[in-house]
C-alpha cells in the first residue's frame, strides 16, 4: 500500500511548455491526482490579478451591513451574494467564517422550462458598488475568467496525464463557474470554535483553485486520519478534485477531505476558493458513456487507506439521475450524508422554494 502523504505535492505548470520537462510533469500530476488528491500550482501566470484580488478583501468585508445586507444571499435562488458569520454549516456544525459568493455570467436566464428548474440554480452575481470598493465588480469578473482559462488548460494536463486526449473532460464543463471570497475572523475567548470550515469534501465542481493568504489554517486528511497542514506557499493556488470530477472518473479520482482551522493569535485569514464546474444537465448516462470510454485508461487507485476514509460519491448515485438536482439538494443539505461531510447554506425560504419546486 502506498504510505499516506505527509505533505502536498508542488506542480509547476510552466514546465509543460517544455517537451523536455512535460513527460516528468504529467507523471506528478498523475501521482498528485491519485495519491494525494491535492497539490500546490506554482508559476501558474496569474500572480498580478491574484495579488489585486487579495487586496481588496480587507475593504470588501469593512463595508458597512447595509451595504452587505443589498447583496445577501437569502433574498436570490442561485447562490451568490454575501453570507454572514454563522451562516454556513458544515459537518453538523457552524463555521465560522463570512463570504462573499459570485459566478461566471452565464447565458442561461432565471426563467425555467417546467422540466428544468433546477436551471435556477444558474443567475447573474451580486457585487459591492464601485462607492464602496472601487474596482470591485470589474476586478472579481476578470479574475473569474482567467481562472476558467487556468482551470481549462490545467484540465487539458490533467487529462493528458491520465493518456486520454488533451480535450478529453472539455464537453463536461459548466457554465457557471464559482468564485468564493472568505474570511476567517480569529478564535476569540468569546467565540472559542475553531471550525473555520468543517470537514468536506468539495461538491460540484471538477477542480478547486484556493488561493489564501499567508496565515494558515487549511488541512488535508491522509488515508491514516491525520489532518496534513496545506501551509501556505506565496504565489501559489492550492488545487483539489471535487465530487464532480471524482463522478467523472468513476471514482478513480477521488475527491480528498479537507477543513480550515480559525487563526490563532489574533489574525485574519483570508481565501479565494474558485471553483470549475461541471455542466448541470450532465446526466448519469453521461458520465457512464464517459466512463466506457476512459475505463481502462485510468488505473484503479493503489492507496486503499484513502479509499477507506473516503464518503462515497453521491454523484453516482442513480437516485440524482442530472447532476444538477444532485446539486440542489445538497446545496440545502438534503443529500444524505454519510459521515457527515456535507456542507450547506442556510438559505432563506425564498431561495429554497423557488428553485426546489
Ligand atoms: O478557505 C480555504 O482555504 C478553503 C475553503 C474550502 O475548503 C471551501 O470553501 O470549500
Ligand atoms: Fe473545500
Amino acid at each position: 500500500m502506498t504510505a499516506a502523504f505527509k505533505s502536498l505535492p508542488i506542480i509547476d505548470i510552466s514546465l509543460a511548455k517544455d517537451p523536455q520537462t512535460k513527460t516528468q510533469l504529467l507523471a506528478d500530476i498523475k501521482d498528485a491526482l491519485f495519491r494525494v488528491g491535492f497539490l500546490y500550482l506554482v508559476n501558474h501566470g496569474l500572480e498580478q490579478e491574484t495579488e489585486k484580488l487579495m487586496g481588496l478583501l480587507p475593504q470588501a468585508f469593512a463595508a458597512p451591513d447595509s451595504e452587505k445586507a443589498k447583496i445577501d444571499m437569502v433574498t436570490n435562488s442561485h447562490f451568490v451574494g454575501y453570507s454572514k458569520l454563522g451562516a454556513e454549516i458544515t459537518a453538523r456544525a457552524t463555521d465560522i467564517r463570512e463570504q462573499f459568493d459570485f459566478g461566471s455570467a452565464t447565458t442561461t436566464t432565471n426563467e425555467d422550462t417546467e422540466n428544468q428548474q433546477w436551471k435556477r440554480i444558474q443567475g447573474p452575481s451580486l457585487f459591492l458598488p464601485d462607492s464602496i470598493v472601487p474596482g470591485f465588480k470589474d476586478t472579481v469578473t476578470t479574475y473569474i475568467d482567467d481562472m476558467g482559462h487556468l482551470a481549462s488548460y490545467f484540465l487539458e494536463l490533467v487529462a493528458e496525464s491520465l493518456n486520454l486526449p488533451p480535450t478529453s473532460f472539455k464537453e463536461f464543463e459548466g457554465e457557471m463557474n464559482r468564485l468564493k471570497l472568505v474570511k476567517y475572523p480569529p478564535v476569540t475567548a468569546d467565540a472559542p470554535s475553531k471550525q473555520g470550515v468543517g470537514p468536506h469534501k468539495d461538491s460540484s465542481g471538477m477542480l478547486t483553485f484556493v488561493l489564501q493568504d499567508s496565515v494558515g489554517g487549511l488541512q488535508v486528511l491522509n488515508s491514516e486520519g491525520e489532518w496534513i497542514d496545506a501551509t501556505p506557499i506565496a504565489n501559489s493556488f492550492v488545487v483539489n478534485i471535487a465530487q464532480g470530477f471524482e463522478a467523472l472518473t468513476g471514482g478513480r479520482c477521488g475527491a480528498t477531505t479537507h477543513r480550515v482551522i480559525s487563526p490563532a493569535n489574533g489574525a485574519t485569514r483570508y481565501s479565494i476558493p474558485y471553483f470549475h464546474s461541471v455542466r448541470l444537465n450532465l446526466t448519469l448516462q453521461d458520465i457512464n458513456e464517459q466512463l466506457k470510454f476512459i475505463h481502462g485508461k485510468i488505473p484503479e487507485p493503489s492507496d486503499a487507506g484513502k479509499r477507506r476514509v473516503d464518503v462515497p460519491s453521491e454523484f453516482l448515485d442513480p437516485k440524482y439521475s442530472c447532476v444538477s438536482w444532485w446539486c440542489c439538494l445538497r446545496r440545502l443539505g438534503l443529500c444524505p450524508r454519510p459521515r457527515g461531510s456535507s456542507r450547506y447554506a442556510r438559505v432563506g425560504s425564498v431561495g429554497i422554494e423557488s428553485f426546489l419546486y
